[in-house]
């Protein structure tokens, strides 16, 4: 099945800027069978015993990571963009392949020592991830496993992610 889920997702070539071939995964999301098998393949990663919280991050991160949190008996818990979460946020600006953003966690998203899980559609540089994992770790969580659906290993992401367990389902 990762193979079929490897050959649907689709190179669109210089997007979002020159340079860059973006990994979509659109036609994934639009066939039934890929989509739910996308998220047990997810879902099997960690034990359901292990999770309290499934983190996902804004915004293909929350298409596979609240799904996963139903099927783990987890709650879930969005990583946005700055300026959507209305409470009071922790925050943290990042570098990703493409640009630099900024991301949001409430801060009482987590109680400390939950465990948690952090799902995304995508391990590129990292850059996005290792600040989550930072935001997660300010609330006191233990982040016990992130795992993506696609990993572009050639950008070496994984290797700035302060993590044993780092999982993906599909590998470039
Ligand atoms: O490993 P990195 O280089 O940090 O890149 C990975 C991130 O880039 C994409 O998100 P994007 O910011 O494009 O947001 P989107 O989900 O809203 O499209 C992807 O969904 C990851 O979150
Ligand atoms: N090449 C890529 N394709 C899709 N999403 C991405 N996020 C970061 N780099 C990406």
């Amino acid at each position: 099945m990762p193979d079929t889920l490897r050959q649907a997702i689709r190179d669109v070539v210089d997007f979002p800027k020159p340079g860059i071939i973006f990994k979509d995964i659109t036609p994934i999301l639009s066939d039934a069978k890929l989509l739910r098998r996308s998220v047990e393949l997810l879902v099997d990663t960690v034990s359901e015993h292990q999770i309290d919280k499934v983190a996902g991050i804004d915004a293909r991160g929350f298409i596979f990571g609240a799904p996963a949190a139903i099927a783990l008996n987890a709650g879930f818990v969005p990583i946005r963009k700055q300026g959507k979460l209305p409470w009071e946020t922790h925050s943290l600006s990042y570098t990703l392949e493409y640009g630099t953003n900024t991301i949001e966690v409430h801060k009482d998203a987590i109680k400390p020592g939950e465990k948690v899980l952090l799902i995304d559609d995508l391990l590129a540089t990292g850059g996005t991830a290792a600040a989550a994992i930072e935001l997660l770790r300010t609330l006191g969580a233990e982040t016990v496993c992130a795992s993506f659906l696609v990993e572009l290993s050639f950008l070496e992401g994984r290797s700035k992610l302060a993590l044993d367990n780092v999982q993906s389902i599909i590998t470039f």
